[in-house]
């Protein structure tokens, strides 16, 4: 899927005045992986809930496969699945294979046909010993994997992760990376401050000071915030 984003403005309240959160970011992402770096505070979460269609711009727009994300949000809901960084903020449903189930409700699938592909997926994702269990008796990682799972089950043709392997062990970080860069699965924008897994996304943008300062390879957009860390 294709995002265009063209003076891309975001403000948010804070206080008395009126914050810039992000500014003048006009860009296209079409690569299958993208991946979004900088540091804290720069504005990639801004950017990701943007494309999202999560906030509001202050000025200008962004589309996703031609479509507006403020005017057409409906539209592009069933196309894009979203990750929060923080999966308590997702993982809604009481156990977590109705949370799995939740994503597939209104779509006109029998019962049968609901269950076999949530079965399908809390296999592949690892998470069928746990079916049962209240959503929020699971540890932060467990959450996160299953957020991931809610997400995909759906097959979206964009997934939006914003910092989707932050609470992971290394050998689901390893599974979850390999699943977000399959070549055969959606588009992933992805968030992340693992400057090895952006290395292997197609291509790499770089926030700085709620501006895209950087857009291109990985590695020239990995060096390039390399650049502007302190020595
Ligand atoms: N409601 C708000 N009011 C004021 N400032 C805000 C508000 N929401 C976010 N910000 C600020 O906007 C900036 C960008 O936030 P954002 O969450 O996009 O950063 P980020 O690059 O994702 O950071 P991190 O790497 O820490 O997750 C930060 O400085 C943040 O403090």
């Amino acid at each position: 899927m294709t995002v265009q984003i063209s003076g891309l403005r975001v403000e948010a309240e804070d206080g008395e005045r009126r914050a810039v959160l992000l500014d003048e970011v006009t860009c296209t992402l079409s690569a299958h992986t993208t991946a979004v770096i900088g540091e804290n505070g720069s504005g990639k979460s801004t950017l990701a809930r943007a494309v999202g269609g999560l906030n509001r711009p202050a000025a200008g727009t962004v589309h996703v496969s031609g479509l507006d994300t403020v005017r057409q949000a409906r539209q592009l809901r069933r196309r894009v699945g979203f990750l929060f960084a923080n999966p308590a903020a997702q993982v809604i449903m009481p156990t977590v294979r109705e949370d799995v189930a939740l994503t597939l409700r209104g779509r006109g699938l029998s019962r049968g046909e609901v269950a076999e592909r949530v079965d399908r997926a809390l296999v592949e994702h690892e998470l069928m010993d746990l079916a049962d269990r209240p959503c929020l008796s699971l540890s932060s990682g467990q959450q996160q994997r299953l957020a991931l799972c809610a997400v995909l089950v759906g097959e979206p043709d964009l997934v939006i992760a914003d910092e989707p392997t932050s609470l992971l062990d290394a050998r689901h970080r390893r599974a979850v990376a390999r699943r977000l860069l399959d070549a055969d699965g959606p588009d992933v924008l992805l968030v992340t401050h693992d400057l090895e897994l952006a290395r292997r996304c197609e291509e790499a943008v770089l926030i700085d000071g709620g501006r895209l300062v950087r857009q291109g390879p990985p590695a020239d957009v990995i060096a390039a915030y390399e650049e502007l860390l302190p020595a």
